[in-house]
């Protein structure tokens, strides 16, 4: 039967205390796997594939596939939130959200599993969004083939919205990023002996005050970029010259030609630092499945349709972000949309504090089987 309030909410309470790192979701696929053979099976197929989950849902009269994405992995972060089922996993959080986004996914599965649908419908239950693209991996291994769908649709949490409320536009909803992942290589030696080593602090640092310059001085002010060094380690302690340091970060643009342009003033800023400070820079920018989440114009147009006409539903009209999401590969292969779920937090996504309000699972189910019911039948 269709999963209920305290199902949901105890679904949501479990799978928020086993976060775990993208393509190392076990414990969670595991989770999922038994929430999933609870429900009715009669028109259901299961599939893994590493650790995703794929359940295919066969319709009664099938002429098209509609496909529900969630992701499932948590972030390296170490939970602040003092909740009596906070993360069992040292370390690790969801702090993105993805428990909300499994739950509502769920939530919507066990509808279509006890009410079957004209079409077929595809739930994918996706590893690794935040570290390595794990939407795009699954397409190109051909996990989806059997079961392409013809239109496929995901959602994110959103802290700044009120809780339940949908948020969606046109056009670019996130941006496209790309990782940077920098190494300086030059020769340690004694504090005290300066001259005859190769000092990489100074040479990494020169790095991250160069590369603030870009966004300040290269890109069109009325256009917009993001460049955020989030990591830099260097040295091992203070009288001792370090001959490496590592800089990591990510670009964001809302077009994958700025994305290119800043890449290109990463790499040659990248390539100054090493010949100015007579060191080797190893530099990796990987984009992989991170694009632009570029919503589909006729899928986006049926879902706001639907969101702005039922009363039961808040719907905001949302600007760009320049949050990333690998859903971007997905949809720029299958028409589709994403949308944003509203869960009323002063705390930012990523944040050790974040704690979503949980009112918002019920109603992106709602919103969500609403919007695929009318679809379903529209198709
Ligand atoms: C919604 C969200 O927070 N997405 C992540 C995606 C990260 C992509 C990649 N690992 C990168 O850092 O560029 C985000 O940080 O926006």
């Amino acid at each position: 039967m269709t999963l209920t309030t305290d199902e949901l909410t105890q679904i949501y309470q479990d799978l928020h205390q086993i976060p775990e790192i993208g393509l190392k979701e076990f414990e969670t696929q595991t989770y999922l796997l038994k929430v999933i053979a609870s429900l009715p099976q009669t028109w259901l197929t299961i599939k893994k594939v590493e650790t995703a989950t794929l359940v295919f849902v066969s319709g009664q009269a099938p002429h098209a596939t509609l496909g529900w994405r969630t992701d499932i992995d948590a972030l390296p972060v170490q939970e602040q939130t003092g909740l009596p089922f906070a993360s069992k996993h040292e370390g690790m959080m969801h702090a993105c959200g993805h428990d909300i986004h499994m739950t509502v996914a769920l939530g919507l599965l066990s509808y279509f599993a006890t009410n079957q649908p004209q079409n077929n419908m595809l739930f994918l239950f996706q590893p690794a969004e935040e570290n390595a693209s794990g939407g795009k991996r699954l397409y190109e291994m051909g996990a989806l083939d059997d079961w392409m769908p013809d239109e496929i649709y995901g959602l994110h949490i959103n802290p700044q919205l009120p809780t339940g409320a949908i948020g969606c536009r046109q056009g670019t909803l996130f941006a496209g990023t790309c990782e940077i992942h920098a190494h300086f290589s030059g020769k340690s030696g004694h504090a005290a002996y300066p001259h005859l080593a190769n000092d990489m602090v100074v040479a990494g640092a020169q790095f991250v005050n160069q590369i603030q310059t870009i966004v300040s001085r290269n890109v069109d002010p009325i256009q917009s970029g993001v460049v955020t060094l989030g990591q830099f380690h260097a040295g091992t302690i203070g009288n001792v010259i370090s001959g490496s340091a590592q800089v990591d970060g990510t670009i964001r643009a809302l077009t994958q030609v700025m994305n290119q342009h800043i890449q290109q003033r990463v790499r040659t800023i990248a390539e100054g630092i090493a010949l100015s400070y007579d060191c080797q820079v190893d530099l990796d920018l990987h984009q992989g499945g991170y694009y632009p989440v570029e919503n589909d114009p006729t899928t986006t147009a049926a879902f706001i349709e639907t969101m702005q006409t039922d009363p039961a539903i808040e719907y905001v009209e949302t600007e760009p972000a320049m949050t990333g999401e690998d859903f971007g590969f997905l949809i720029a292969k299958i028409h589709g949309t994403m949308f944003w779920l509203g869960v009323d937090q002063p705390y930012q996504l990523h944040s050790e504090h974040l704690v979503p309000h949980v009112g918002a699972i019920e109603k992106g189910i709602y919103a969500m089987t609403t919007y695929f019911k009318k679809r379903d039948a529209e198709i």
